[in-house]
C-alpha cells in the first residue's frame, strides 16, 4: 500500500457533522478531536461522541414538555365529548392514542444519541507491520445478486471492484458474489471485473483514489489529487479511464457474445428439433447453471450449484508490479499489485425447495465461505451498494477488536478452532478440486433440510426483511451493535426514484416488519439481553405500518366534516388551543434540533415527511392487509425484487425514471385522500359563499388543514401526472378544476345540501368546530 495515499485519506475520516458532537469524557468547551494530542500508544482504537449539551439538554426538556402537553391534551379530549357524533369522538381519540404511542416509540430510543469515531492511525500502529503485512483479522465480504437484467451487471461489477480496491490486507479479505440467477452472464461479467481489477486496484493504491468504485469515481466533476506526482496521475487516469470504457463495452457485449458462442457450439453439434440448446462457456464446456434457452436442470430455480474461484488467494508477501513499458504505460513498480480472492457462487436450486430469497443466499454463502476462507467477520453488500470510503473496512473492524490488542490472538483463533480451512494456514493455498466440491456440497438445495438454518442459525427466514429479524435475533442472543457514521460515507447504495417502484419497496419493508411482529420474533417476547430502549426501537420498527389505519382516518374524516356537518371536536376552549400549540411547536423544534446533528437539511426532513404521508396511506395500508391475509389464511407473501436503475449510461438523464408513471393499486388511497380534501375545502368555500356559514374566518382554519394534507401529497400528485407533472402548473390546474366544479355543483344543485344545512346559527357553530377538528391531526404526527 502506498503510504502517501493512506495518510492523505486518513485525515478525512470523521463524524458526519462535527460541530454538534463532543467526545464523551470531555467537557463541551474542548473540541471533539481533542485527543489528537494524546500519544498514539495511549489512544483507543475508537472514541465515543455524544451531542453537545447546548443541543441535548433543550432537546430532552422539549421531549418532556411535549409529553406533558400531549397528556393534558388527551385528558381534555376525553373530558369533552361530542354528543353529536360519538363515533367520531371515540375513533379520533383512539387515533390520538396511537399517534402519541408511536411518537414515544420513535422518540425514546433517541434520548441519548451516540456516534463512534474510529482512530485509524491507532489501528495501523497496532496491526500493520513495516513489511506491508498485517495482523488484522480476516474479512469475508458477500455481495448478492438475483438477476443480471433487473440488477444491472455493471453496477454489480462496480460493487465488487470497490471491494477489491478497498484498503484492507489483501490476503485477509475475500469477496464472494452470490448469483441467484445462476446465469453465465453474471459469471462472465465478474470474470471481466476481475480482469479490469488488475489495472484498477493498483491504480487506486498508487494514487489514493477515492471513491474506489470506478463508475462513481469517473462520474466526479473534479478529481482531487492525493498522491505524489501530478503528471503521472493525469496520464495514468487517462489510461485507466480508457481501460474502463473498454471494460464497459465488453460488459455490454457479453449477452450477445454468449449467445453467439453458444449458437456456434450448438450448430457444430447438429442439434435436432426439440433437443435442449446448451449455453457454452468460453473454455468450450457447458455452463452448469441457467441456460439462455432454459431447459430441464438449466433454468432459473432449477440448476446445479456452482463455485468458481475467479481470483485465487494471493501470496502472503508484497508483490510489486512491472515498470512502465511500451505496451504497458502504467508504472506499477512501486505498488503492490496483489488482489483479494474473488469467488463466484451460485447455490443449487431445485423445484420443491424453498430457496428463501436473500436470506437463503446469505446462509449458503456463510457455509461456502467457511469451507474456503472462514474469516471470523462477514460484511454484506447488495449488488447496488458500493464502498465509498476506502477506509470503511478498517473503520468497521475497529469495533470488532476493542481497546486491547490481545484480542487479536483470540480473533485469530476462531477460524482455526471452528474449521480447518486451508486458507487459515500461513502459506497461500490454491483452491483445489476437493475443497471446491466441498464448497459446492454445502450450497445444495437440500442441505438445510431438518436443520436449524433459518431459524436458530444464520440469516432468519419467514419475512421479506431478513436483515431486521436477523439483527434482532443477534441482539436477543447478547450481541451488541455500535453506531458509526463516518465522512466520507462508508457505503453508498441506491433506492428507486420512480414512484411506483419506491412504493413497492416500502410495501415490502413494511410487510416484512409486520411479519416479524406476528411471528415468534415479536420484540415484546425477546430475552432480557435486549436493552429496554432497544426493545422499544424494535417494537417501533415492527408496528409502524399500523399508523396507516389512523392516518387515513385523519386525512379524510375532517375534510368530510365540511359535507356532513359533524366534527371531531365540538367546542374547543382556549386551553385546547394552548395544548395543541405546544404539541405542534415542540414537534417542529425537536425536528430542527435533530436535523442539526444528523447533518441533513430541514428541507430534506420535510420531503421525508411528504413521502412518509404518501407511503403511510398507500404501502403501509397494503402491508397491513397483506399480513392479515397471511396470518389468517396462511398465504405466503411473494418477494418482488426492487428494480434498479441502469448504471453507467452517461447519455441517459439519471432522473428520467422519476416521472414515468406505472399504475398500481397502491395509488388508490392517496388519490381518494386528495379528492376528499379538495372536495371538502370546495364545499366549505361554497357554504360560505352561499351564506350557509357566516364565520368564514373559522372555516379558513379548517380549509388550511385540508391544504396542509394536500401539500404533503403534492409530490405524489406530481408523480402521478407523469411527464406533465414536471410543471407544477398542471397540478394546480387540476386542483383548481376539481375545486371549482365541486363548489359550483354544491351551490347550484339544491338537493345536495345536507340535513344540517341552512341553519344559520348552527352553521356558525359548526364552522368553528372544524377548525379545531381538522387541526387535530398535525398535533399528533410523530
Ligand atoms: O432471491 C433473492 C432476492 C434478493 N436477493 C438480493 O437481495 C438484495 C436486496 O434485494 P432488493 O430487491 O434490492 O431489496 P432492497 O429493498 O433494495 O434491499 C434492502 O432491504 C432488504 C430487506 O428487504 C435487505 O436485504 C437489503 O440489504 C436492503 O438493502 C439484492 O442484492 C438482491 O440481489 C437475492 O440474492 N436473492
Ligand atoms: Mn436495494
Amino acid at each position: 500500500m502506498d503510504r502517501a495515499a493512506v495518510a492523505a485519506t486518513d485525515g478525512q475520516i470523521g463524524a458526519v457533522n462535527d460541530e454538534s458532537w463532543v467526545a464523551v469524557d470531555l467537557s463541551d468547551d474542548l473540541s471533539a478531536d481533542a485527543d489528537d494530542g494524546v500519544a498514539i500508544e495511549d489512544r483507543a482504537v475508537f472514541r465515543t461522541e455524544k451531542i453537545k449539551g447546548v443541543l441535548l439538554h433543550p432537546y430532552r426538556v422539549l421531549i418532556f414538555v411535549r409529553l406533558i402537553a400531549f397528556t393534558l391534551f388527551v385528558i381534555w379530549r376525553i373530558s369533552h365529548r361530542n354528543p353529536d357524533a360519538m363515533w367520531l369522538w371515540v375513533t379520533s381519540i383512539a387515533g390520538e392514542f396511537w399517534f402519541g404511542f408511536s411518537w414515544l416509540l420513535d422518540q425514546l430510543p433517541k434520548l441519548n444519541p451516540i456516534n463512534r469515531v474510529p482512530d485509524l492511525a491507532v489501528l495501523r500502529q497496532r496491526f500493520d507491520r513495516a513489511d506491508g503485512t498485517s495482523r488484522l483479522p480476516g474479512l469475508d465480504i458477500f455481495v448478492t445478486t438475483a438477476d443480471p437484467f433487473k440488477e444491472p451487471i455493471l453496477s454489480t461489477a462496480n460493487s465488487v471492484l470497490s471491494i477489491l480496491a478497498a484498503d484492507y490486507p489483501v490476503e485477509r479479505n475475500t469477496c464472494y458474489l452470490s448469483d441467484d440467477s445462476g446465469m453465465l452472464l453474471t459469471y462472465e461479467a465478474m470474470a471481466e471485473a476481475a480482469k479490469f481489477a488488475t489495472v484498477w486496484v493498483p491504480f487506486c493504491r498508487k494514487h489514493g483514489i477515492e471513491p474506489r468504485g470506478p463508475e462513481s469515481y469517473f462520474e466526479l466533476k473534479s478529481h482531487p489529487y492525493m498522491g505524489r506526482s501530478q503528471e503521472d496521475f493525469v496520464n495514468d487516469r487517462r489510461r485507466v479511464r480508457k481501460e474502463y470504457d473498454e471494460f464497459k463495452a465488453r460488459i455490454n457485449g457479453l449477452e450477445h457474445d454468449i449467445k453467439q458462442r453458444s449458437d456456434a457450439h450448438n450448430a457444430a453439434r447438429g442439434l435436432k428439433d426439440g433437443e435442449p440448446r446448451a449455453t457454452w462457456m468460453a473454455d468450450g464446456t457447458q455452463w452448469e447453471g441457467t441456460w439462455v434457452e432454459p431447459s430441464e436442470n438449466h433454468r432459473k430455480g432449477d440448476h446445479a450449484g456452482i463455485v468458481q474461484v475467479l481470483v485465487n488467494h494471493p501470496s502472503h508477501s508484497r508483490q510489486f508490479g512491472p515498470p512502465a513499458s511500451a505496451d504497458n504505460p502504467l508504472d506499477f513498480s512501486m505498488v503492490d499489485v496483489r488482489l483479494p480472492m474473488l469467488v463466484y457462487v451460485s447455490r443449487e436450486k431445485r423445484p420443491g425447495f424453498n430457496h428463501e430469497k436473500k436470506a437463503g443466499a446469505m446462509n449458503a454463502l456463510t457455509r461456502c465461505s467457511a469451507v474456503l476462507t472462514n474469516s471470523p467477520f462477514i460484511l454484506n453488500l447488495d449488488c447496488d451498494h458500493y464502498i465509498n470510503n476506502s477506509q470503511a473496512l478498517r473503520a468497521g473492524i475497529c469495533f470488532m477488536l476493542g481497546r486491547d490488542s490481545d484480542t487479536v490472538a483470540f480473533v485469530d483463533s476462531i477460524p482455526r478452532a471452528s474449521h480447518p480451512s486451508p486458507f487459515a494456514a500461513a502459506a497461500a493455498v490454491v483452491a483445489d478440486e476437493a475443497t471446491i466440491s466441498e464448497a459446492v456440497a454445502v450450497t445444495t438445495a437440500a442441505y438445510e433440510k431438518k436443520t436449524g438454518w433459518g431459524s436458530n442459525i444464520g440469516w432468519v427466514y419467514g419475512t421479506v426483511t431478513e436483515d431486521v429479524v436477523t439483527g434482532y435475533r443477534m441482539h436477543i442472543k447478547g450481541w451488541r451493535s455500535r453506531y458509526c457514521s463516518i465522512y466520507p460515507h462508508a457505503f453508498i447504495g441506491t433506492a428507486p426514484i420512480n414512484l411506483t417502484e419506491r412504493l413497492y419497496q416500502v410495501l415490502r419493508w413494511s410487510t416484512g416488519s409486520l411479519e416479524i411482529f406476528f411471528s415468534r420474533n415479536n420484540p415484546l417476547l425477546g430475552s432480557t439481553f435486549l436493552h429496554p430502549l432497544q426493545r422499544v426501537a424494535y417494537i417501533n420498527i415492527t408496528t409502524y405500518p399500523f399508523t396507516a389505519i389512523f392516518l387515513i382516518f385523519y386525512t379524510t374524516v375532517p375534510a368530510l366534516s365540511f359535507v356532513t356537518g359533524h366534527f371531531i371536536v365540538q367546542r374547543p376552549t382556549t386551553m385546547f388551543y394552548v395544548y395543541l400549540a405546544i404539541v405542534l411547536g415542540t414537534l417542529l423544534i425537536l425536528a430542527v434540533l435533530e436535523v442539526k446533528w444528523a447533518g441533513v437539511t430541514v428541507f430534506e426532513w420535510f420531503r421525508n415527511g411528504q413521502f412518509w404521508m404518501t407511503a403511510s396511506c398507500s404501502a403501509y395500508l397494503a402491508a397491513v392487509c397483506q399480513v392479515v391475509v397471511k396470518v389468517v389464511f396462511r398465504r405466503d407473501i411473494s418477494f418482488k425484487l426492487t428494480s434498479k436503475q441502469p448504471a453507467g449510461d452517461e447519455k441517459k438523464d439519471p432522473y428520467a425514471d422519476l416521472y414515468v408513471v406505472r399504475w398500481t393499486w397502491l395509488m388508490v388511497t392517496p388519490i381518494i385522500i386528495i379528492l376528499v380534501n379538495i372536495i371538502g375545502s370546495a364545499v366549505a368555500f361554497a357554504k360560505v359563499l352561499d351564506g350557509e356559514w357566516t364565520h368564514w374566518l373559522k372555516v379558513a382554519g379548517g380549509v388550511f388543514f385540508n391544504f396542509w394534507v394536500l401539500f404533503h401529497l403534492y409530490p405524489f400528485a406530481k408523480g402521478l401526472l407523469g411527464r406533465h407533472g414536471k410543471t407544477p402548473v398542471v397540478v394546480l390546474v387540476w386542483w383548481a378544476f376539481t375545486f371549482v366544479i365541486t363548489a359550483v355543483l354544491y351551490i347550484n344543485i339544491p338537493h345536495i345540501h345536507g340535513p344540517g344545512g341552512k341553519h344559520g346559527a348552527h352553521g356558525g357553530r359548526h364552522s368553528s368546530h372544524h377548525h379545531a377538528g381538522n387541526s387535530l391531526h398535525f398535533t399528533v404526527w410523530p
